[in-house]
């Protein structure tokens, strides 16, 4: 199984919401331990918590964290990304391999930041990489070695399914499957306020749409599952839930996600370029 290729030690620069998660899908995995992990934090309040909860290794000291690690992983956001390039740039071995998990900054950006010695590549997680359960697009830099790529692939394969592809589909995915945790869940608070709007309590409302969300997981996680029959399971012909997805079409549903969709894409766009023009250093 690739996960059992995971390198380490692997370095997460920025302890974070998506840091925690990836420490935490990794530590359940049991192809990693705690003292294979180095995470970097600004505050140490902070790092305490992280170090208390899962035994990580916590340091305030990104060029020191970075030294000997088998994988760097940049989880901060975009404003902070070039400042932690450029503290990280001088401390990097040739062959070491940088991950940048941030949703809108480039690789042209990141490559032209890290020394040419390196392999750069960008990762899109999603939030259920904290139960092992995660889709992870994955898209290689220009200079990125055969190391590189399976160390990479093996530490998605153990918080989830990493999936290969272009620069270009990663910005489309960052919309989809990067954003899509937050649609499912908004879907599971409309049908809870759904139930309450017809007189169910707020506690039943809230376990009803939270089962049916689990349930209905569950029943697509099983191999041989296909939406069509899994529809064709609840909706007898001529009945109950045929009408209620009717009304779903008819109000427009798959417009509706379809424009979340292309107005989170072009966002992601919106920031990559405006990341981009500030990376240009006036001559
Ligand atoms: N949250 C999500 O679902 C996803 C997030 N991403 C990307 O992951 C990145 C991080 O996102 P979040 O974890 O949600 O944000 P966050 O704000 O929770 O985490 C960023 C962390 O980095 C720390 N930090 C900043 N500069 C630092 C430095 N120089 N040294 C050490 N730590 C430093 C901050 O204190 C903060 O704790 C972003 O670039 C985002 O685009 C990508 C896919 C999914
Ligand atoms: O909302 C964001 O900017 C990040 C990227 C995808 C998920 N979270």
């Amino acid at each position: 199984m690739a996960s059992h290729l995971v390198p380490a030690p692997v370095a997460l620069l920025g302890g974070g919401k998506l840091a925690e998660g990836i420490i935490q899908g990794l530590l359940r995995s049991g192809h990693v331990r705690p003292s294979d992990l180095r995470v970097t934090v600004r505050r140490s309040e902070r790092g305490e918590e992280l170090r208390s909860r899962y035994g990580v290794h916590v340091l305030m000291d990104n060029p020191l964290a970075v030294r000997g690690a088998a994988l760097v992983l940049l989880v901060v956001r975009q404003a902070q990304m070039r400042e932690l390039m450029a503290l990280i740039a001088p401390a990097l071995e040739a062959g070491q391999t940088v991950v940048s998990l941030s949703a809108d900054v480039r690789l042209a950006q990141l490559e032209a930041a890290l020394p040419s010695s390196v392999s750069v590549l960008r990762a899109m997680p999603n939030t259920p990489v904290r139960v092992g359960a995660g889709v992870t697009p994955l898209t290689p830099g220009t200079r990125v070695t055969e190391t590189a790529r399976r160390t990479t692939e093996a530490l998605f394969a153990a918080t989830g399914r990493p999936l290969w592809m272009s620069e270009e589909a990663l910005t489309v995915c960052t919309g989809v499957s990067g954003t899509g945790p937050a649609y499912v869940f908004r879907f599971v608070e409309a049908l809870a306020q759904a139930a309450m709007a017809h007189g169910v309590d707020a506690a039943e409302a809230a376990a009803l749409a939270r089962g049916t969300l689990i349930g209905a997981a569950k029943l697509l996680a099983e191999p041989d599952a296909t939406t069509p029959r899994l529809i064709a399971e609840v909706a007898t012909p001529g009945g109950i839930t045929e009408a209620g997805l009717k009304t779903l079409e008819a109000q427009g549903l798959a417009r509706i996600v379809g424009e979340a969709v292309s107005v989170a894409i072009q966002r992601t766009r919106e920031r990559a370029d405006a990341s981009a023009a500030a990376y240009v250093t006036p001559k």
